[in-house]
């Protein structure tokens, strides 16, 4: 029997419209990511894919993405866990700076390696600094020298693949159907290893908001299938629409 995994990214949030690094910031839904994560519910409904467990990051707008998709869908009883191993990728010193100003003053090199390389990671953000995350409460369990100050891809893929083999991949496991519901840079981690891309190509690959993307995994827990999107056509859209973030 294949395992049915679907990855949803939170909707837009309102550092996503006001084109804002984000990262751990931790930014509630615009009225926009509302409608979408309601949409989301409306194709896991239409698709007859119904989640029996979630797993989310630790951040409000993945949370919200997830309360509000599973109640359209009629799962909001379903058992959920969280952990900051699914959290966005941490920006270092971009959180809380503007995309296209960031564009306009480093300039397209800088700006597309600090956001899609695979190994180079944004100068850190000092724990004192306005968007720092240090002394936040739901890090405090975290063990000294986890709580980073910045991360590329790599990175992130380091802390989020332990979380995949020992929580995830358990629930898979027992038959049930999981939705993981995390963010842009966490999925492309995910994606990544799902559907083993290299280090340069996963520079292309963009994961759009609010649209669940269904994989179907053999006992290896590797797709049988690429990965398919519910709603195909929103999802090219959104994706090309995250790749030009940073142009106005
Ligand atoms: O700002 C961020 O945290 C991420 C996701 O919104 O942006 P980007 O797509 O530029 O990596």
């Amino acid at each position: 029997m294949p395992h049915t995994l679907v990855l949803l990214r939170h909707g837009n949030s309102v550092w996503n419209q006001k084109n804002l690094f984000t990262g751990w910031v931790d930014v509630r839904l615009s009225e926009l990511g509302e409608t979408e994560a309601n949409r989301a519910g409306e194709l896991l409904v239409e698709h007859g894919v119904l989640p029996d467990v979630q797993h989310t990051s630790v951040l409000t707008r993945a949370i919200q993405t997830a309360n509000i998709a599973l109640d359209v869908a009629d799962r909001a009883w379903i058992d959920v866990r969280r952990s900051w191993r699914l959290n966005e990728r941490h920006y270092g010193a971009l959180q809380g700076l503007d995309k296209a100003e960031t564009l306009e003053k480093y300039g397209p090199e800088q700006f597309q390696l600090w956001r899609r390389s695979f190994d180079v990671p944004p100068p850190e953000l000092a724990d004192g600094a306005e968007w720092s995350q240090f002394g936040d409460p739901r890090y405090a369990d975290l063990a000294d020298g986890e709580l980073p100050r910045t991360e590329c891809l790599k990175d992130v893929i380091a802390r989020m693949l332990p979380y995949w083999r020992s929580d995830i991949i358990p629930d898979l496991e027992a038959g049930k159907v999981v939705l993981v519901t995390a963010h842009g840079n966490s999925l492309r981690a995910l994606v990544k290893h799902l559907d083993g891309i290299s280090d340069a190509d996963i520079a292309e690959l963009n994961i759009p908001t609010g649209i669940p993307l269904v994989y179907r995994l053999g006992d290896d827990f590797m797709p049988l299938e690429p990965g398919k999107y519910l709603d195909p056509e929103a999802a090219a859209a959104g994706a090309a629409a995250v790749a030009a973030q940073g142009r106005k």
